[in-house]
Parts: structure tokens; C-alpha cells; sequence
């Protein structure tokens, strides 16, 4: 068993959360850059719960431009065991409601501006992304949106696009048509992908925020509305957090999913191919597997 330590990457409206026990802002310095910000470390009965604002404190960062690497590097680095990732996000699906949340499990990544993978030449590996996120962790997050009186809706298919601009109406037809997806946003892609790769346990909740804009009825997304919405959220989302750690436990076992053993049998470079460069840099991320014997 080792001690579990939270990690909750806060988006859109999201810049820092209160509560914490011992709250301070540390730098954490990532081979990979700079992260979005300091992280707010604290305890929430005694668990340890790190925060991140993903486009940084005053929301300085495009979703294109979010240091993904820098920000996942870091929570690894620090000692977190699952993340739980919070976004602002638009519905495709009626029944996805402005104010209720989704508990993302599947991906469609329609990112193409940024940097994908922890791995490379001189180190090349593959993780499976078929099952993207952590049922167990996932779980948690439901039972504790649905006790703090959220709506909450369990699984979905999270399209992740590029933007910053919001979706043509003809793109949120096809994606809700012919796609199959049921949420859109921005930042899940590639922040789930390298969680993966950081052998992180790793659970996406959505606040429907908008019907993007495929509906008939609720015309174009806009900026003031989503914070509308958000602003209107913030106290269940508040209460939901308060809940994690209780649900979580102080302890964890290895992960039934085994979203903390990734990497296993994933390197396919030959020891002595390896960059000495680039496995220097991934000593947080796979140090587990790069450094035994
Ligand atoms: C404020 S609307 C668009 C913006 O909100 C979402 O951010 P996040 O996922 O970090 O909550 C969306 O992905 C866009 O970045
Ligand atoms: N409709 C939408 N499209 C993309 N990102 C979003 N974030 C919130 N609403 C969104």
C-alpha cells in the first residue's frame, strides 16, 4: 500500500480551490518546462491534495498553449498517484444538461498543434489508450458529484479539438451525428494521453457548460454564458471535492486498472539504443521502468 496524493487539474474557471489544510504554492521544476502555474498543495482530512490551474491563475494559457508535459511531469514528480481532471465542456446530447457533469470515459483527439508524448527517438514507447481513463478513480468521482446534489452522468465520448475558436455548425453535426461523441472540449487531449504515459490514474469530469452549437433552440456558445454556468456550479463543485479524499482512502493498492504499471512492457528501445539525454528526462515519468536492473 502506499499513501494516495491527489492531483486536481482545474480548468476554465477554475484557478484555485479552498479548504486545504497547510495551503501553499510551490514551484515544482519540470525537465519538460515550465508548468501552468505553481501547484496548491494541502491536505483535505488528511490526504494530501495537489492543485493545478491548467491555463494558470488569471487564465494566461490557450488551450494549444497548456504545457501538457511540464503540467503531468510535475504532478508525478511531486508524488501524485490520481488525477482528477475538471473541464468546462460543451454537450451534443440533450440530455446533457448546462449545470450537469460527465464522467468522461473514452477520447476522440482531433488535437494537432501539440506535443503528444513524453517518448521519442532515443526512446520510443506505446501505452494502450484503449480504456483512457481509471474506472476506479472515475467511480469516486461519480459518488462524490452525486453527493453533493450534482446531476451527474457516467460515461461519454469527450471530443477534444483544437480551438481556440468554438466548433462550425457543420463540425458539431458530424461530431454529434456521425461521431459519436457526447462532449467537446479543448485540453483533455493530449493531458490524458500523457497520464497514461505517466503511469498516472487518471478520471475527466465535465461541466456541461453549453449545447455547443448543434441545437436549435440555444444558438451560438459564448464565453459570458459558459462562466454563467460555471459561476453557478462552483459551490457543488465546491462540496464534491471535499468528498474525494473520504472516498479515495489515505491508502491505495496497485491499481486495478493498472493505469500505475502503463509502461510495463511498452519501451521498445534496446537499452544501449537509449539517448542518455532523453531518459534523463524521463526520470519521474518512467524512472519506475527505465532504472531497474
Ligand atoms: C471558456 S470556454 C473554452 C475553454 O474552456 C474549456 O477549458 P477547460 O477544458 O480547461 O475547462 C475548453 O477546453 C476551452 O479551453
Ligand atoms: N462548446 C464548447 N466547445 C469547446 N470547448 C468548450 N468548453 C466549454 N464549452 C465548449
Amino acid at each position: 500500500m502506499t499513501p494516495t496524493k491527489i492531483g486536481i487539474i482545474g480548468g476554465s474557471g477554475i484557478y484555485e480551490i479552498d479548504g486545504l489544510e497547510d495551503a501553499k504554492w510551490i514551484e515544482v521544476n519540470s525537465p519538460w518546462g515550465k508548468p501552468s502555474d505553481a501547484l496548491l498543495a494541502g491536505r483535505l482530512n488528511g490526504i494530501e491534495i495537489v492543485f493545478l490551474p491548467r491555463h494558470g491563475r488569471g487564465h494566461y494559457l490557450s488551450p494549444t498553449d497548456v504545457p501538457y508535459r511540464a503540467n503531468i511531469d510535475a504532478l508525478k514528480r511531486i508524488g501524485v498517484t490520481d488525477v482528477i481532471s475538471i473541464s468546462a465542456c460543451g454537450s451534443f446530447r440533450e440530455e446533457l444538461a448546462p449545470g450537469d457533469f460527465v464522467i468522461v470515459d473514452q477520447f476522440i483527439d482531433r488535437t494537432f498543434a501539440r506535443d503528444k508524448s513524453f517518448f521519442g527517438t532515443g526512446c520510443v514507447a506505446h501505452v494502450s489508450m484503449a480504456h483512457p481513463t481509471c474506472d476506479r478513480l472515475s467511480a469516486v468521482c461519480e459518488v462524490a458529484a452525486r453527493d453533493a446534489g450534482i446531476t451527474v452522468h457516467r460515461g461519454g465520448t469527450y471530443l477534444a479539438m483544437e480551438g481556440p475558436q468554438f466548433s462550425s455548425l457543420a463540425e458539431s453535426r458530424m461530431y454529434r451525428e456521425h461521431w459519436g461523441s457526447d462532449v467537446i472540449g479543448m485540453t483533455n487531449m493530449p493531458e490524458a494521453k500523457l497520464a497514461r504515459e505517466a503511469e498516472l490514474c487518471y478520471a475527466s469530469v465535465a461541466m456541461i457548460t453549453d449545447y455547443d452549437s448543434w441545437h436549435p433552440e440555444h444558438g451560438a456558445v459564448d464565453v459570458t454564458q459558459i462562466i454563467a454556468t460555471l459561476t453557478g456550479n462552483a459551490d457543488k463543485g465546491r462540496d464534491k471535492v471535499r468528498r474525494l479524499p473520504a472516498l479515495l482512502g489515505a491508502e491505495r493498492d496497485l491499481c486495478p486498472c493498472g493505469c500505475d504499471r502503463a509502461l510495463e512492457f511498452a519501451i521498445m528501445t534496446a537499452p544501449e539504443k537509449r539517448d542518455p539525454a532523453l531518459v534523463a528526462k524521463l526520470d519521474a515519468v518512467a524512472g519506475r521502468v527505465l532504472n531497474r536492473g
